[in-house]
Formats: C-alpha cells, structure tokens, sequence
C-alpha cells in the first residue's frame, strides 16, 4: 500500500505527570480530509504543535510520504509541505489582503522580509496572490486592509495565506470559529473545493461541519484516540456517545 501523507505512531507527549498525547496514531492520506474532533483539552491544540515541529513529543514518530519528520524544526516542515491555519487569526492588520498573500508567497520563494518594500510591485509575487486570494473567495477584497475585512474574511485570508506556503498537508486549527452561519456555509465550500488536491487535517468543534466535510474522523479524548471512521461509524459509535457527544445528541 502507498506511504500516506501523513504516519502518526505511538505519539506520546508528556507534561510533569500529565500525558497530554497518549500514543496516538492516526494517518491523512493524500487529498484526504482527516477530522480530529475531541472536548476541550483532549489534547487537540498540543497534537498539532508537535505536528508543526513547535513542540517536542515524548516518544513515537511523524513521517510526512513516509519521511520522519518528528526531530526537525519547523521551517524544514514547512518546506517539506505542511502549512497550518490558526485558532485566532494572525495576520498583518495594516497591510492589504493581498500584501499579505504576496508577503507568503515571497517567503516561500526564500526571499527574507528586509526586501518586502521593494517586492511589493514584484508581478511575479502579486499575480500568483492574487490566484490564492481568488481560491480562498476573496478575490474582490485584494486592496481592502485586513482591519477593514469581516472576521470570517479575514479567516478566508488565513486560508489564503496557508495556501500560497503550496501546503500538501493543511492543518486547520478550528477555521470556522467565530464565523456566522453565511460565513460557515462559505469555509464549508471553500474546503469542499480543496479535497482530493490537498491533504487536511481538520480540528473543529462545529460539528455539521465536520460530519459534512470530513472523509474519515477521529475522536480525540484525554490524549487518546478511542474511535476512528467515517461520519455514520462515528455517529454510531457507543464509546463516542458516552465519552464525548452525550447520549443522544447524535
Ligand atoms: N505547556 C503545557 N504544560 C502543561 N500542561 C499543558 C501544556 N499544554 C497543554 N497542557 C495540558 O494538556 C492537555 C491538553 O491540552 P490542549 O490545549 O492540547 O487541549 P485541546 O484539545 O486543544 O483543548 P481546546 O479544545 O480547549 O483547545 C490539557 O490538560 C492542558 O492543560
């Protein structure tokens, strides 16, 4: 069978005497998305820094196409494929939606921050934004400064700004939190439109989303993953029923 995307196996990651990732092993295949859902402090937050290279796990390994990864930082994960969006936007609020897509853009090409001011005409970093602005829906919103976009907007930028890194696995940290209903109903589509061209690993607590989008969920509890399927094996699982939806919210 073919190297997934990505290997988790037997991750541990220990704080003190707590274990905050209990050998956890999950994979994402490639143009999967892969929803990890879990109640608050399951551990969701800590997996994906050890994930993104931010923090050190305790024992077991990451492979990226069959590659440990686990031991390296994460800029190399960066430039091996692994882009990630994050919980609370982090963008630059005075600068255009789509300065900063070019500023990502510019820092894949390798190019350091110091040659920004005169990068910013550089057709050959605006034009491909531009294209990752219009993938992430936004492409009528290019001049508009980012203190001035709506919050679901500006998490379309984060999308943006995640895809012009050319991510083969995505981490999306909760992207529709925050969001109203019409917003929700845009990230749902927007992400629809990423499946089967990108891997995806989806942390969210809104559920409709997740039962909708995801290709295979696993549920997080306590560090461990106690259920792993597609949305119907998850809906029916008992142990997700009792340990994490509550009887009868399914
Ligand atoms: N740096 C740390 N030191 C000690 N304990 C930590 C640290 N980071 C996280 N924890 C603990 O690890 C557990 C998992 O936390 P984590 O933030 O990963 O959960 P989560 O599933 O992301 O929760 P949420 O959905 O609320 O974001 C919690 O018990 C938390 O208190």
């Amino acid at each position: 069978m073919a190297e997934p995307l990505l290997a988790v196996e037997g991750l541990v990651k220990r704080f003190g005497g707590l274990v905050a990732t209990d050998h956890l092993s999950l994979d994402v295949r490639e143009g999967e998305l892969h929803a990890l859902i879990g109640p608050n402090g399951a551990g969701k937050t800590t997996f994906i820094a050890q994930l993104m290279g931010e923090l050190r796990p305790s024992e077991g390994a990451i492979r990226l196409s069959g590659v440990e990864i686990g031991r390296l930082g994460t800029a190399a994960r960066v430039r091996m494929g692994l882009g990630r969006t994050f919980q609370i936007v982090q963008l630059l609020p005075d600068e255009t939606a789509l300065d900063n897509v070019a500023l990502a853009v510019q820092v894949r090409h390798g190019h350091s921050f110091r040659f920004w001011r005169a990068a910013r005409r550089d057709a050959s970093l605006r034009d491909p934004a531009r294209d990752y602005l219009a993938m992430a829906g936004l492409a009528a919103r290019a001049d508009v400064p980012v203190s001035a976009l709506s919050h679901g907007e500006q998490k379309q930028l984060e999308l943006a700004v995640a895809l012009a890194g050319e991510p083969r696995l995505l981490l999306l940290d909760e992207p529709m939190a925050g969001l109203g209903p019409s917003e929700s109903r845009q990230m749902q589509d927007l992400l629809a439109g990423l499946k089967g061209r990108i891997g995806m690993l989806l942390v969210e607590h809104d559920m409709e989303t997740v039962f909708a989008l995801a290709d295979r969920i696993s549920v997080l509890v306590h560090g461990r993953v106690i259920a792993s399927g597609d949305a119907a094996a998850i809906q029916a699982s008992p142990e997700v029923r009792v340990a994490y939806l509550g009887e009868g919210d399914v």
